[in-house]
């Protein structure tokens, strides 16, 4: 079931899915986004504020806080900040993709994130069921770019790897990864400095 402030997307247009804490949302987050838009050729990227991440053990802030930071952070026409997960009250990855799917029958997902999180995606529940219904778009990040190129799951799809302007037409499994400029910021580094309270 679809909520009634979700986003709107044309017949066959694609939605990049950027899931993340956001805790807080920063430039780095705005730069794989406006490459994803650029590089994939995608339509939309919605992202999709995540309730708290199932491997983390530190609970993020508040969701209004972070959805109303991000909203602040990142402003660009195609581009929507989401609670869609809280809302489908949906922890796990998986389950959104499968979910957002039903919603919207008419639209192709790509799900996007930084290749820390490919070097770790063999841990994420269901992880190839993921891969299974949505192509994904990897960005290269400081420090984790050879390992992720290494991880698990490239080794497993590597000869599903197309690229990046092929992405959102692809039949899953299919991945691209695009080595940007690399963007230093991370949530991390903002909590310590103090930049973000909880
Ligand atoms: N600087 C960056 N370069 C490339 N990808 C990034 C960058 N920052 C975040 N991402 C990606 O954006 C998505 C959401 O990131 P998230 O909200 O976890 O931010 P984060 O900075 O990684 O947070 P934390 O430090 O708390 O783990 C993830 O897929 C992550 O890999
Ligand atoms: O579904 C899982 O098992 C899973 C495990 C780890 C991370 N994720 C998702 O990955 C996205 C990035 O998480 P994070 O906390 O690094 O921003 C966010 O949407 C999480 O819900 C999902």
């Amino acid at each position: 079931m679809r909520g009634p402030d979700w986003p709107v997307a044309g017949r066959g247009q694609s939605v990049g899915l950027l899931g993340g804490s956001f805790d807080p949302a920063h430039a780095g987050h705005v730069a794989i986004t406006r490459a994803a838009l650029a590089r994939f050729g995608l339509d939309w990227v919605w992202w999709v504020v995540s309730p708290g991440n199932p491997l983390k053990r530190d609970a993020p802030a508040a969701l209004d806080r972070r959805l109303a930071q991000a909203r602040q952070v990142m402003r660009h026409p195609r581009v929507h900040v989401t609670d869609i997960e809280a809302q489908l009250s949906s922890r796990f990855s998986a389950d959104t993709v499968a979910s957002l799917q039903e919603a919207y029958p008419h639209l192709r997902f790509v799900w996007l994130m930084g290749s820390d999180n490919l070097g770790q995606f063999h841990l994420w529940d269901r992880w190839d069921e993921i891969a299974g219904r949505v192509p994904l778009g990897i960005f290269a990040r400081p420090g984790d770019r050879l390992r992720a190129l290494n991880s698990p799951t490239a080794r497993r799809l590597a000869s599903d790897r197309v690229p990046p302007a092929m992405l959102a037409q692809a039949a899953p499994p299919a991945w691209s990864f695009v080595n940007i400029p690399l963007r230093p910021e991370s949530s991390t580094e903002l909590r310590r400095a103090g930049q973000w309270k909880h």
